[in-house]
């Protein structure tokens, strides 16, 4: 079987500031230091590897690295250390309204999002009318995205996205700002993809659904890979129930 991402010893580190007291600002400020920087890694040592055509759910608490691992694999991000490989065309939907310039009306942003994502305009022209049928916000096609709601934002980045033809679908904990009959119909349109082998990886706190959805769960802890299993099996471990 063809690998699809390979991601290998993989460290992402965050420096965070603390800013204390004021006594200690002025005593930091006299050697010249206003801030104490302290770093941690999001990402510890990483090495995960997904086969074409999988589904897989990226579970872990909140802070756990999750968004990190799917930023460095979409190339948002660049690792500190180690590499990651991508086999084919991606797609991600990591932070809603990324990509999208507030001052463009929605029109002006599928083109903009479409060329981000790597389709000619002659492609997004076939399926500019696909796109916007499927978003459901024809009416509001020509208004500047700075007035969408973040739902309206999510129904016109997820159309554009899915009508690039990724090979490798990333998907983050978008799909919460949808209303319900629009989170089936992504749902039913990534159930589409994975039918058609493309490769899926799936952040979402909706442990029933990704589950239900994935076929391998990979568990982070703390930034270090603690599982890689059939989902159902972490997600029982994430409930303490085994
Ligand atoms: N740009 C950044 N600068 C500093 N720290 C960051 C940055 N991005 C993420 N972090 C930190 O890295 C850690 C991992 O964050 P990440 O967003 O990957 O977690 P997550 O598992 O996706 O969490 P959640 O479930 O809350 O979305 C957190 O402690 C977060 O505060």
């Amino acid at each position: 079987m063809n690998q699809s991402i390979v991601v290998d010893r993989v460290s992402k580190r965050f420096t965070i500031r603390h800013v204390r007291s004021l006594k200690e600002m002025a005593a930091r400020a006299v050697r010249r230091r206003s801030e104490t920087v302290d770093s941690f890694a999001a990402l510890n040592d990483v090495s995960i590897t997904i086969n074409e055509g999988e589904t897989v759910a990226l579970l872990g608490f909140n802070g756990s690295g999750k968004s990190t691992l799917l930023k460095c694999i979409s190339g948002v991000l660049t690792p500190d250390e180690g590499q990651i490989g991508v086999r084919g065309r991606i797609a991600g939907l990591i932070e809603v309204g990324a990509g999208f310039h507030p001052d463009l009306t929605g029109r002006e942003n599928v083109y903009l999002n479409g060329a981000i994502l790597g389709m000619t305009e002659a492609q997004i022209e076939e399926k500019f009318a696909e796109i916007v049928a499927f978003s459901e916000i024809e009416d509001f096609i020509d208004t500047e995205v700075k007035f969408y709601s973040s739902g309206m934002f999510l129904r016109l980045a997820f159309a554009v996205a899915v009508h690039t033809d990724p090979d490798v679908f990333l998907v983050d904990e978008i799909l919460a700002v949808g209303d319900e009959p629009f989170q089936r119909k992504c749902l039913d349109r990534i159930r589409l993809l994975r039918s058609q082998g493309k490769t899926l990886v799936i952040v979402s706190h909706d442990l029933n659904m990704v589950a239900d959805l994935c076929d391998r769960g990979i568990l982070l802890e703390h930034g270090v890979v603690v599982m890689d299993a059939e989902p159902h099996a972490v997600v029982r471990r994430m409930r303490g129930e085994e």
